[in-house]
């Protein structure tokens, strides 16, 4: 076979290939590719391998520089975590033969398991990387069985063998006992100082079947990420199940069933390297001139125009489970914001996304998350990729609620299912929601429950009772309703205790004295006086202040409050 030109002889370069560069690959037979991802724990060293692998195989230079070269994102390198899957092929000499391999490298922590979930389901085989000295974590047992249940190979890798405590025998007998792995099968490695990774080359190529995949078949793309250029439109990631696709060809997005041309595709080497076909087996990227980011979303099956053939199952949507409230610093910032988002959710399907209001922040969303970091690394990308200014209110969870009277959601467009009364003064319910009156909804909700337990669940997790109250955050009086938060009774005293005093912070002098409290019901649990305004001129200039702040002032009686204040006050969360 004719060698394959080498891509990409040093490091990292931009996707301004011209098309006389681009590579023809339709010799290359799908028996000798291989698609992998590699998953392990957080920090049990996937970027480090990725890296080692980049470099033996000539896709980036050895260079002391070259440190976890797939964590592309400004959040990523300053995290130090990985928080998109991204994916590199290789070429690879074995055995005299060159072979090309497709490396996804997937994020450890459990926030972004939705991305390893969607990257196993390009591949046949898995690295599963366990750090020699922290053994078997969480994580390493969620990724196994995310491999397992989707009928991956495994090779069990364990790193940072070079530790002074490491101990590879006890991790060999975890990994024989909790996953039934013969310990023959582990392979022992440090990928920081590179040793034994060759031997995890030869077991990709030797271990993990090749794609059952035919360039006989109609073409048959699954879009498995996607990304949105300003220039170029949507950037999708595909792996290819079937056939092949070519630059002009008219391909279907069967989610939409609107047809474009293929501008652009091409191999992530790590960067985007255009070719002139994608093939069978094949996993690369593909611009087709989707301007709209509601097109080639992930989960969607590409095919030709001529050619249909039936959508792929796509993927199963993420359950979120921590919602915050989004708004723009000012609503004339609205468009732009809700461009940034929706551009940010395609790149990051996880995300649900509904339009919600406030009547101190305005127009804004509700969002959905799969947890904290996964939220705070959205806002943070919001700000790094998007130069976006963002309100983030405090993070609720969803709760169970066990209601004390069912006035409450009838005008919720719920299906009761039953009811069983628990005693004479408590019922419980369980209705079918339409999940977006929850997600919107189920905050007011349980602030109009005046006191209560409010849960809710909309996977099968069982009911776990809480005791839980509402809280609200009183001015002079009276209730601040962007503030009432639902509490743990336990926790109640110190959060209103925290929240009034940065409220009195963040409430410039009037010409009164306010009082700020904390309650629950009608009891006051923490309470707070700040000083009025002072002499005559003081009070002037103070009245002069506020008309000309008048504009980003709420009222609340006879309080002027800053919107700033609130947002100080509901960042209560954030580290
Ligand atoms: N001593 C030693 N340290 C290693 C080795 N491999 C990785 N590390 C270190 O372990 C830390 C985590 O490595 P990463 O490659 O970022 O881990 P990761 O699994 O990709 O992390 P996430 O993607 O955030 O889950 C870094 O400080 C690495 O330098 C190894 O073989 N030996």
């Amino acid at each position: 076979m004719k060698a394959l030109p080498v891509l990409c002889s040093s490091s990292r370069r931009l996707s301004t290939q011209s098309d006389k560069d681009a590579v023809d690959l339709s010799k290359f037979p799908v028996d000798r590719i291989r698609n992998f991802c590699i998953i392990a724990h957080i920090d049990h060293g996937k970027s480090t391998l990725a890296d080692r692998l980049l470099e033996m195989t000539g896709a980036i230079a050895k260079t002391e520089k070259n440190k976890q070269v797939l964590d592309k994102l400004q959040v990523e390198r300053e995290r130090g975590i990985t928080v998109k899957a991204q994916t590199a092929s290789l070429f690879y000499n074995h055995e005299g033969q060159q072979y090309l391999l497709n490396l996804i490298d997937t994020p450890g922590h459990v926030d972004f398991s939705y991305e390893v979930s969607r990257s196993i389901s390009a591949c046949q085989g898995v690295l599963l990387i366990v750090d020699a000295n922290q053994g078997i974590q969480a994580q390493t047992v969620a990724n196994f069985y995310l491999a397992f249940e989707a009928q991956l190979t495994i090779i069990p890798v364990i790193n940072k063998i070079d530790l002074k405590n490491a101990d590879p025998e006890r991790v060999e007998s975890q990994i024989e006992k909790v996953f039934d792995i013969p310990r023959e099968e582990c392979i022992r490695i440090s990928a920081k100082l590179g040793t034994n990774v060759d031997k995890v080359l030869q077991a990709v190529v030797n271990r993990i079947p090749p794609p059952q995949a035919s360039t006989e078949d109609p073409f048959k793309a699954l879009v498995f990420d996607s990304n949105f250029d300003h220039y170029r439109g949507v950037v999708a990631n595909i792996a290819v199940f079937g056939g092949r696709v070519k630059k002009g060809d008219k391909i279907v997005s069967a989610h939409l069933g609107k047809a474009y041309e293929v501008n652009e595709l091409g191999l992530l080497r790590p960067d985007e390297h255009p070719t002139q076909k994608l093939f069978a087996g094949q996993v690369g990227y593909i611009i087709a001139g989707m301007k709209d980011v509601k097109e080639a979303q992930i989960g969607d099956t590409l095919y030709l125009q001529e050619q249909p053939v039936e959508a792929l199952p796509g993927f199963k949507p993420a359950k979120a489970m921590v919602f915050a409230g989004m708004y723009p610093m000012d609503q004339s910032e609205y468009t732009g914001l809700r461009s940034a988002i929706e551009r940010l959710t395609l790149n990051d399907s996880s995300v649900t996304v509904q339009r919600d209001s406030s009547l101190a922040l305005g127009a804004g969303w509700r969002l959905g998350f799969l947890g904290l970091l996964h939220m705070e690394v959205f806002n943070q990308r919001l700000e790094q990729e998007y130069n976006a200014s963002v309100i983030v209110t405090a993070p609720t969870v969803p709760y169970k609620a066990v209601l004390s009277s069912a006035k409450l959601i009838k005008n919720r467009r719920a299906v009761q299912k039953n009811m069983v009364y628990i005693d004479d003064q408590r019922v419980m319910m369980k209705y079918l929601f339409p999940l977006n009156e929850i997600v919107v909804d189920f905050y007011d909700l349980l602030k109009s429950l005046s006191s209560g337990y409010a849960s809710f669940d909309y996977e099968n997790a069982g009911y776990q009772a809480a005791d839980l109250i509402k809280m609200d955050i009183l001015l002079n009086g009276r209730p601040v309703e962007e503030l009432t938060t639902v509490v743990h009774r336990e926790r109640a005293y110190s959060t209103g205790k925290a929240m009034c005093e940065r409220l009195k912070d963040s409430i410039p002098r009037q010409m009164f004295e306010i009082a700020i409290q904390a309650a629950i019901g009608s009891k006051v649990i923490s309470k707070y006086t700040t000083d009025y305004g002072g002499d005559i001129t003081r009070k002037m200039k103070l009245l002069k202040k506020q008309a000309e702040g008048k504009k980003k002032m709420r009222r609340i009686g006879n309080v002027e409050v800053p919107k700033d204040a609130f947002i100080s006050v509901l960042k209560r969360k954030e580290k």
